[in-house]
């Protein structure tokens, strides 16, 4: 098992240069957020920007709830933070089912802040078909179990916390629980009991996992295994899961054509992820609140490609 560090994740980071233009720098197509759950969104686009891409586009799920309480809609909480994100040129519903193409974004990131027992058909079979495409995918949330159900065409990363990680597991017929894994959620398991059960769930399922949690361990079916942390316990709040997913969607974005060519660069790019949200989280502050945390990925890529400045992009 490899201990991942900021230096490593700089010789993984992709530089843009003077060839360099929004396209080709990495697209990646967000469905994340929902009624329920706008912030999730928010939350995502801010850390996918942040962390440094050519451009994001945000696809809200097909046939939601309208949104309650006075709220936005999670496209309109979404413009409202970050302008700069692209919106489907037509709205969804109009006979084509969806109303971007899998092929509008080098990668997507899904389902960040969506609830698995409201969506929809139309936005579960619309997932179904980015997993069946060649553009990578991030599963995050609400979306992680539809890792069940699809084979594993796209290159796809699954970000669970423990308990996720524990559905996930129980449901691909692993077991109750892994070894060394005990029953109180309070006794955190060994390190080696952590990288165990990602390796066995990853190669289960055929796509890479980053356990996330106090120490996060990264997996691919090919047998990577990484760890890091402990990292900052003031992470312990709501909405970071969410950055993490909206940072690791932008690295996966900016080297979309390299994990297209071998997914396993999933494994060194989710523990990469990892490290520059636990470096985020050194400059936020504590306490932590997640807005800030996805504010302080710049100062963390910084200092990040500051250990390694003359790195090329891998
Ligand atoms: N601002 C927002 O819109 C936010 C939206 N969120 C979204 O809310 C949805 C549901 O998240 P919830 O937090 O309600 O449900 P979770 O799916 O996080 O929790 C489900 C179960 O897992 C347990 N669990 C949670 N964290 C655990 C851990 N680290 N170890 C072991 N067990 C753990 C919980 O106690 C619960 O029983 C997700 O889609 C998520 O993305 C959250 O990210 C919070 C912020
Ligand atoms: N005690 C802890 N120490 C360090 N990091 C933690 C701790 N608890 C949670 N984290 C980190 O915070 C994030 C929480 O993600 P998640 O549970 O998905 O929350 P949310 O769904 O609210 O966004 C993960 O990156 C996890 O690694």
């Amino acid at each position: 098992m490899i201990r991942w560090t900021l230096d490593r994740a700089a010789d993984r980071f992709a530089r843009p240069d003077a060839s360099s233009d929004k396209y080709r720098r990495g697209v990646l197509g967000l469905r994340t957020g929902s009624a329920a759950y706008p912030g999730a969104a928010v939350l995502t686009a801010e850390a996918a920007w942040r962390t440094g891409i050519g451009l994001v586009r945000y696809a809200p799920q097909l046939d939601d709830d309208p949104p309650a309480l006075g709220l936005p809609s999670p496209a309109a909480a979404v413009l409202a933070a970050r302008p700069e994100t692209v919106f489907p040129p037509r709205p969804a519903g109009d006979g084509s089912g969806d109303a971007w193409s899998t092929d509008a974004a080098d990668a997507w990131l899904v389902g960040s802040g969506t609830d698995p027992a409201r969506r929809s058909f139309a936005e579960r079979e619309a997932v179904l078909r980015l997993l069946a495409s060649p553009a990578p995918v991030v599963l995050d949330a609400g979306a992680l179990g539809l890792a069940l159900d699809a084979p594993a065409s796209a290159p796809s990363v699954l970000t669970p916390h423990r308990g996720e990680f524990l559905s996930l597991w129980r449901a691909s017929g692993l077991g109750v629980r892994p070894s060394g894994w005990a029953e109180d959620r309070e006794r955190l398991p060994a390190e080696t009991a952590l990288a165990d059960a990602a390796l066995a769930l990853a190669e289960r399922l055929g796509r890479s996992v980053l356990l996330k949690g106090s120490l996060s361990i990264a997996a691919t079916p090919g047998g990577f295994c990484a760890v890091s942390g402990p990292a900052t316990p003031w992470l312990a709040t709501a909405g970071t899961g969410d950055v993490l997913a909206g940072l690791l969607g932008a690295l996966v974005a900016t080297h979309a054509e390299q994990v297209r060519a071998d997914p396993e660069l999933l494994g060194p790019l989710a523990a990469s992820a990892a490290v520059l949200h636990d470096a985020a989280a050194g400059r936020a502050g504590a306490p932590i609140t997640a807005l800030d945390l996805a504010r302080a990925i710049p100062g963390a890529v910084s200092e990040m490609i500051g250990t390694n400045p003359g790195a090329q992009p891998a």
